[in-house]
C-alpha cells in the first residue's frame, strides 16, 4: 500500500492532466465491451421484430461505443506510455538519490544489497507502471463482471464460463511466482556477466587484460555467466508457458460448451437470436478480456518483486540515513575497543583497537599490506560502523552523529583514487562544489603545477573519452589530492597513501607542505597512511597496525628507542634506500 501511495504520488507529480485523462479512459474501457455486446443484441432483436426506432437506437449505441472504445484505446495507449516514461524518470531519480545519499558504503559492497539494487534498477519501469497497471486491472475485472452478468441474464448456466475464465488467471499468477524466483536466483549471474563484460570493454582494465592475455578467458567466463542467467530465466519461461497453455485449453473447451448450450436454448425458443449473438460476442471477447487482465496482473505481480526491493531501499535509507543534528565539536578522536568485520564476513579485520588522535597532531598509520590501516580510515570517515566498541569525537559517539555534517568537516585522499574525465576545474572542484573559486589554490597546494602547462590550463578536458588530455598516473594522483584539499580548513585530513605514484622525494616534499600549509595544522588532525618511513617519521604520533590490532604506538624517537616492530621496519627500509631517503 505504501508503495502504491508512493507511485501514485510520483504519477500525479509526473503530470496531473495525463493522470486524470488516463483514469477517465481506463474507466470507460471497463464498460465498453458490455455496451458493444448489448447494442448488437438489441440490433438483432430489433431487426427480427422490424422496429426501426429500436434498430436505429441500437445502431447508434453500437457506433458510439465502438468509436469511443477503439479511439479511446489508441489515445490511452500513447498517454499511458508517456506517463510511464515520465514516472520512470522520477523513480530512477529517486532510486539514485537514495543509493547515493546514504552516508556509508556498506550497501555498495554487500552482495545481497547489490542484487537488490540491480533488480530495482532493471525493474524501475515496472514500478513506474504500477499505478496504471492496477487501475487497468480493476477496469478489466469490472469489464469481465459486466460480461458475466449479461450472460447470466440469458441463462444462469452460462455463468459456468466465469470459473473457467478464472483458471488461466490462477495458473498465470502461480507461474509468475516461479518466474520471479528464477529472476531472483539469476540476478547474481547477470551482475557477474555485467562486471566481466565491463572489465573487457573498459579502457583502464582492458589494457591490463590485453597484456596478460586474460581477456579471452574473461570473455568466456562472461559468456558462461550469461548462459547461466539465460538458462534459469528461459527454463522458468518454458514452464510458465506450458502451464498457461493448459489453462487456455480448459477455457476454450468451456466456451464451446456454452455455445452448444445457447444453440440448444435458441432451438427450443428459450433464447432470442439477439441473446445468441450476445453470447457469441461476449464469449469471444471474454477470452481477450481475461488475457488482458492476466497480463496486467502479471505486470502488477512482477512489480511485487520490484516493490519489495523498493520498500527495502526506502527502509534501509531511513535506518541508515542521518542520525541526528548533533555536530561533532572540535577536539580529539578516540577509538575505544573497536572491533570490525566486513559485511558478509565473520572474521574480524580489526580486533579490540583503542587509540587517541589528539587535536592538532599529525598521526601516521603504518603496517604491512592487509594489516587494517585503510579499514581504520573507513571507520573514521563513517563508511562503516564498528561491530563493537565506539569511535568518539570529543566524547560523542560517531555512530549517533549526522554523518553528512561530519563529512563536511573531514576530507580524504585515497590510494584507489578516481580519474574523473572532466575539465581539470571540475575534476578538482567536485571535492567541494561551493568552493569552486578555490580550485587553483588546491591545485597549487597539491603540487599539481603541471596544470599550468596543459593546453587550456584549468579548463583542459581530461581523459580520452572526450578527446581530452591523458595524464601520467602521478599527475592524476596529484589532481585527486587537490580534490581532497578543496575542503576549507578540515578538522580531519586523511591521506591514505595518496602519493603511491609519486617518487619518495616528491612524497616527502608534499607531506611537508601538507603538514605546514594546510588548514588542519594546529586546529585539526592529519592522519596519514604511508609505507615510506621518510614520510612517517614526520608524524607526531605513529600507530603501528599489525593483523588488525595495535602493535605499538608513540613518536618516532620513542618507537626507535623501544626497538620493536617499527624500529625493525624502519631499519630495513633505511638500508634499502642506503640512508638517502629516510
Ligand atoms: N571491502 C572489503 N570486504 C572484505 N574484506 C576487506 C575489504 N576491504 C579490505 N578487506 C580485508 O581487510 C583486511 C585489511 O584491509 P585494509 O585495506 O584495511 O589493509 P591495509 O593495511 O590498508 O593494507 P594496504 O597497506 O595493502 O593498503 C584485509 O585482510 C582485506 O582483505
Amino acid at each position: 500500500m505504501k508503495v502504491l501511495r508512493r507511485t501514485l504520488r510520483l504519477t500525479w507529480q509526473a503530470s496531473p492532466w495525463i493522470t486524470l485523462l488516463v483514469a477517465a479512459l481506463v474507466a470507460f474501457q471497463s464498460v465498453a465491451v458490455a455496451l458493444l455486446a448489448q447494442s448488437q443484441r438489441w440490433l438483432v432483436d430489433a431487426a427480427g421484430l422490424g422496429t426501426v426506432g429500436g434498430l436505429l437506437a441500437a445502431a447508434a449505441l453500437g457506433a458510439v461505443a465502438y468509436t469511443a472504445s477503439t479511439a479511446g484505446r489508441t489515445v490511452l495507449h500513447s498517454l499511458a506510455l508517456e506517463l510511464v516514461l515520465r514516472v520512470d524518470i522520477l523513480v530512477n531519480d529517486e532510486i539514485l538519490g537514495l543509493v547515493a545519499g546514504l552516508p556509508g558504503v556498506e550497501h555498495l559492497e554487500h552482495p545481497e544489497h547489490l542484487d537488490r539494487i540491480f533488480l530495482l534498477r532493471r525493474g524501475s519501469r515496472t514500478l513506474a507502471q504500477l499505478a496504471f497497471g492496477l487501475s487497468a486491472t480493476v477496469a478489466g475485472v469490472i469489464s469481465i463482471a459486466l460480461s458475466v452478468w449479461l450472460l447470466v441474464a440469458v441463462d444462469p448456466r452460462l455463468a459456468l464460463l466465469a470459473p473457467l475464465a478464472l483458471l488461466p488467471l490462477w495458473i498465470n499468477s502461480r507461474t509468475l511466482r516461479g518466474l520471479r524466483d528464477a529472476e531472483k536466483e539469476a540476478a547474481r549471474h547477470g551482475r557477474l556477466e555485467e562486471m566481466l563484460h565491463r572489465m573487457c570493454t573498459d579502457a583502464g582494465t582492458a589494457k591490463e587484460l590485453r597484456v596478460s592475455g586474460a581477456h579471452a578467458a574473461i570473455d568466456e567466463e562472461a559468456a558462461k555467466a550469461w548462459d547461466r542467467y539465460a538458462t534459469l530465466i528461459s527454463r522458468a519461461r518454458v514452464r510458465a508457458s506450458s502451464w498457461n497453455a493448459l489453462g487456455w485449453i480448459c477455457f476454450s473447451a468451456g466456451y464451446l460448451l456454452v455455445l452448444a448450450l445457447t444453440a440448444d436454448l435458441a432451438a427450443r425458443g428459450l433464447a432470442t437470436l439477439g441473446d445468441a449473438v450476445l453470447v457469441l460476442v461476449l464469449g469471444a471477447r471474454l477470452r481477450g478480456q481475461i488475457q488482458e487482465v492476466v497480463e496486467q496482473i502479471g505486470r502488477v505481480i512482477h512489480t511485487g518483486q520490484v516493490t519489495e526491493h523498493y520498500t527495502w531501499l526506502h527502509d534501509y535509507a531511513a535506518a541508515h540515513g542521518p542520525k541526528g543534528d548533533k555536530q561533532p565539536v572540535s577536539g580529539g578522536i578516540t577509538f575505544e575497543n573497536v572491533t570490525f568485520a566486513y559485511p558478509g564476513s565473520k572474521a574480524p579485520v580489526l580486533r579490540d583497537v583503542s587509540f587517541h588522535l589528539r587535536r592538532g597532531s599529525v598521526v601516521a598509520l603504518v603496517g604491512v599490506n592487509g594489516a587494517g590501516k585503510t579499514t581504520l580510515v573507513k571507520l573514521l570517515t563513517g563508511m562503516y560502523e564498528p561491530a563493537s566498541g565506539t569511535i568518539k569525537v570529543d566524547g560523542q559517539d560517531l555512530a549517533a552523529t549526522d554523518l553528512a555534517a561530519w563529512r563536511q568537516r573531514t576530507t580524504a585522499a585515497f590510494q584507489d583514487f578516481v580519474k574523473f574525465q572532466l575539465p581539470v576545474r571540475h575534476a578538482v572542484g567536485i571535492g567541494s562544489l561551493p568552493r569552486m573559486d578555490h580550485v587553483e589554490e588546491a591545485i597549487h597546494a597539491a603540487g599539481a603545477d603541471f596544470v599550468e602547462r596543459l593546453p587550456n590550463g584549468v579548463d583542459t578536458q581530461l581523459g580520452s573519452l572526450f578527446d581530452g588530455v591523458d595524464l601520467s598516473q602521478g599527475q592524476w594522483q596529484r589532481l585527486a589530492l587537490a580534490r581532497a584539499l578543496m575542503r576549507d580548513k578540515p578538522e580531519v585530513l586523511i591521506l591514505d597513501e595518496p602519493t603511491a605514484a609519486l617518487d619518495p622525494a616528491a612524497e616527502h616534499d608534499l607531506y611537508e607542505r601538507f603538514t605546514t600549509t594546510t588548514g588542519t595544522v594546529g586546529e585539526g588532525i592529519t592522519v596519514l597512511v604511508s609505507h615510506r618511513f621518510s614520510t612517517v617519521r614526520m608524524a607526531d604520533h605513529i600507530i603501528v597496525v599489525a593483523d588488525g590490532t595495535i602493535a605499538e604506538q608513540g613518536s618516532h624517537e620513542e618507537l626507535m628507542a623501544r626497538n620493536g616492530p617499527y624500529a625493525q621496519l624502519f631499519r630495513i627500509q633505511a638500508a634499502a634506500y642506503s640512508g638517502d631517503n629516510c
